[in-house]
């Protein structure tokens, strides 16, 4: 984040503070009225304008309420002249930085702008912190495996090593990702996750490192890339098998040499960031396919992590039930919800392809389809006992008939589309592009309910 905006309409102040301040490394723009820099701000991602009190166009105090109105405002430092001192000083009452005496003195322009970058950046990571909180939770489980990862976590924390987590999707990977986070040296700075496989390959790049000057007319002028607002703190590149090669390289750059040109940028950004990598994908195997770089694969593998799936670890699923029965008991209004002996032991009777993410899910789902059980019973599992007995199960095995399969799949689905919709038979029927009563009566014939 160096990106300045100079508001003030004396041309030899825009241009001698320009110089100073490219020179310095800062990214700057300039702009001599207040509607100009209005819509430079709603444009792009300044982090601290410099602010003429005094402007031709508008009171200065209403432009830096109006600065402050834009999302993600910068922080805003006055310039005053000789005789706007004292509205100065209300600015800084209203939420400006700070301010600047004309004639400026250099030293104190400098330090000035550099606190007030400071504290904008400061904002920003306490925004990431707050979506952060909403995610974080402890790594649980029991099993041998689990309480290795966990010492693992501990030990390997505050080294700033390089870790790269394996396992399949819903692992917990992330999760582990963030607790390492947690337990390290950056943890009152911030985490960022970005997910390779999410971005199409053209706008990958332009998020790892940002841009300035967008060659999308009417876009952002700039934008800072993942890299970037990960600065002091940790970046977790999830699915990070799915790069492709061009990205892998400037990824591997970046990570040698802690810098990186932004798309269309003239000035290499610097930064310290901690990568921590994850992919469920077998990278050896992509290596070998020439798919993945070696050199890359190197770098971000210091520390291996593996992360077994849930069913080899059947004995965490208690545990795990009982926290996700209190985090939806919880936001459902239902705190005393359990769950029968009988009715987890179906649980460990499944072979959990989405791992814990999924039972995470059949946790949420029961409890909405469910709205009088206090004791969750194996009947009210419905879809897993379909699924492991033989005859019935939906995926690979076997059906007696047609029908039997069609049906299989119809329950599956329609279950499906209930949890998304959380229960509401209405909503669910539109998504499936049925009459209410239709579903009502097919949902009947397969035995789902919604209801105890
Ligand atoms: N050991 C665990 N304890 C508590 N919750 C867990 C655990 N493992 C996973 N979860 C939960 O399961 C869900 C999926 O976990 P997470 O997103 O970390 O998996 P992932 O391996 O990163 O998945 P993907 O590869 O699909 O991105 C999250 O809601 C997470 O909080």
């Amino acid at each position: 984040m160096n990106h300045v905006l100079i508001v003030d309409d004396e041309a030899e102040i825009r241009t001698s503070l320009e110089s100073i301040l490219s020179e310095e490394g800062y990214t700057v723009t300039t702009a001599a009225t207040a509607g100009e820099a209005l819509e430079l701000i709603r444009d792009a991602d300044y982090g601290v304008v410099l602010l003429d009190i005094w402007l031709p166009d508008k009171d200065g105090l209403e432009t830096l309420g109006e600065i402050r109105r834009v999302e993600g405002a910068p922080e805003v430092v006055i310039i005053s002249g000789h005789g706007t001192i004292e509205a100065a000083v209300r600015a800084t009452k209203l939420g400006a930085y700070d301010f600047l005496e004309k004639p400026l003195s250099l030293d104190r322009t400098l330090i000035v702008l550099k606190n007030a970058m400071k504290a904008r950046q400061m904002r920003d990571d306490n925004q990431e912190f707050a979506r952060q909180l909403a995610v974080k939770g402890p790594v649980t489980g029991q099993s041998v495996p689990m309480k290795a990862l966990r010492q693992q976590i501990k030990l390997m924390a505050p080294t700033n090593g390089r870790v790269l987590i394996f396992g399949e999707s819903g692992t917990g990977k992330e999760l582990i990702g963030r607790a390492m986070h947690a337990e390290s040296l950056r943890k009152d700075r911030v985490f960022v996750e970005l997910n390779c496989a999410a971005i199409p390959e053209d706008y990958i790049e332009s998020e790892l490192f940002g841009y300035r000057n967008s060659a999308v007319p009417g876009g952002p002028a700039e934008k800072r890339g993942t890299f970037e607002r990960a600065d002091g703190g940790t970046l977790f590149l999830d699915e990070v098998g799915d790069m492709s090669l061009k990205t892998q390289a400037k990824v591997l750059r970046a990570l040698d040499e802690q810098r990186f040109l932004p798309v269309g940028a003239s000035h290499p950004v610097h930064v310290d960031v901690r990568v921590i990598a994850a992919t469920n994908k077998d990278l050896e195997e992509e290596i070998a396919r020439g798919n993945f770089r070696e050199d890359l694969f190197y770098r971000l593998n210091v520390i291996p992590f593996y992360v077994p799936p849930l069913r080899d670890r059947k004995e965490d699923i208690p545990l795990l039930v009982k926290e996700f029965l209190q985090e939806f008991g919880a936001q459902y209004g239902r705190p005393r919800v359990e769950m029968s002996e009988e009715a987890l032991g179906a649980l460990k009777q499944y072979h959990w392809p989405g791992n814990v993410r999924e039972l995470r899910n059949l946790v949420e789902r029961v409890l909405i389809l469910n709205p009088k059980a206090n004791r969750i019973e194996k009947k009210h599992l419905p879809m897993l006992v379909y699924r492991e007995s033989p005859k019935n199960a939906v995926r690979g095995e076997e059906f007696a008939t047609l029908l039997e399969a069609r049906e299989a799949y119809e329950r599956d689905y329609i279950l499906k589309k209930l949890d998304e919709c959380h229960g509401n038979v209405t909503r669910a029927a539109e998504g499936l592009g049925l009459e209410r009563s239709h579903l009502y009566r097919k949902m009947k014939t397969l035995g789902v309910s919604v209801k105890e």
